[in-house]
């Protein structure tokens, strides 16, 4: 593992749990039994550090998936710890986990998910209000923030429909941020847009860290997507193989080197 220090500073952390996001101790998860047992992760160490954009990349089958699954509460672990921003995930009932979810952590998706029939507007706001939370004071400051950052003030009332595929993304981030989750997980959130679209929505991913402190995990298979982050954790085998902090291109292309990324 590549222990250098940052070149940055990291910012004050989560609630609870200074300087660390998300964390995984023996985190393990087997599909199936017996002869069909499928061992997804072996056994993952992570500390995920706050502030920062941590890029999640290594072959297919290696356990990206699963393992920001587990980390986002979204899927059981077999064995081991999670811990996002200072609580443990184990022992939470769905109830539990579906209210830390809305408070605590953003998906992104490669499809966007947006609700078709609502504007941008609405979109953005939907888990403030599922939240109950009121657009106003602090939660009004973040939200006209979070829609400046990501340049959509005069696409608020347009549909998913009427937006291009980077807007809609960028709507997508937007939703994420909104509540100030924790930590906001990406999977493969370029996946479905062309090259300029994908530069786009990667710079506003990468400006809520700097500038809104936001932590960011991102799945990817793209190296160019991967030069965004700050940090690069690369799986092999359901393992993590390195944990690259503020590598350069050169470093970066070594350590996938021997693992055949799709
Ligand atoms: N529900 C499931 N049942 C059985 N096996 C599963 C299940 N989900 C994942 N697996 C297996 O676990 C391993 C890790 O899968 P995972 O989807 O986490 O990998 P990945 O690195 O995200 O792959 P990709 O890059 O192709 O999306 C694979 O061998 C996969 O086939």
């Amino acid at each position: 593992m590549t222990t250098t220090t940052p070149s940055h500073p990291v910012p004050a952390a989560a609630a609870g749990h200074p300087g660390t996001a998300a964390t995984a101790r023996g985190l393990t998860r087997v599909h199936g039994r017996g002869d069909a047992a499928v061992h997804a992760l072996r056994g993952v160490d992570l500390d995920l550090p706050a502030g920062r954009f941590t890029a999640v990349m290594g072959p297919s089958g290696s356990g990206k998936s699963t393992l920001m699954h587990c980390l986002a509460g979204l899927d059981t672990p077999t064995s081991g710890i999670v811990e996002v921003a200072g609580r443990a995930l184990a022992g939470m009932d769905d109830t539990a986990l579906t209210l830390f979810r809305r408070e605590h952590v953003g998906f992104v998706f490669q499809a966007f998910n947006l609700l078709p029939m609502l504007s941008a507007g609405q979109n953005i706001v939907l888990p403030l209000e599922l939240a109950g939370r009121r657009l106003t004071g602090s939660v009004k400051e973040r939200h006209d923030l979070v829609v400046d950052v990501l340049g959509l003030r005069d696409r608020l009332g347009h549909r998913p429909a009427e937006l291009s595929g980077g807007q809609q993304q960028r709507v997508a981030i937007a939703r994420a941020l909104v509540t100030e989750p924790a930590i906001v997980f990406a999977d493969e959130p370029t996946g479905n847009l062309d090259s300029a679209a994908s530069a786009e929505v990667l710079g506003f991913l990468r400006r809520s860290v700097r500038e809104l402190g936001q932590t960011v995990v991102m799945v990817t298979h793209e190296l160019d997507a991967a030069a965004y982050a700050d940090d690069v954790v690369v799986l092999a085998d359901g393992a993590v193989r390195r944990h690259l902090v503020d590598p350069t291109a050169d470093e970066l292309v070594a350590a996938l080197r021997g693992e055949q990324v799709r």
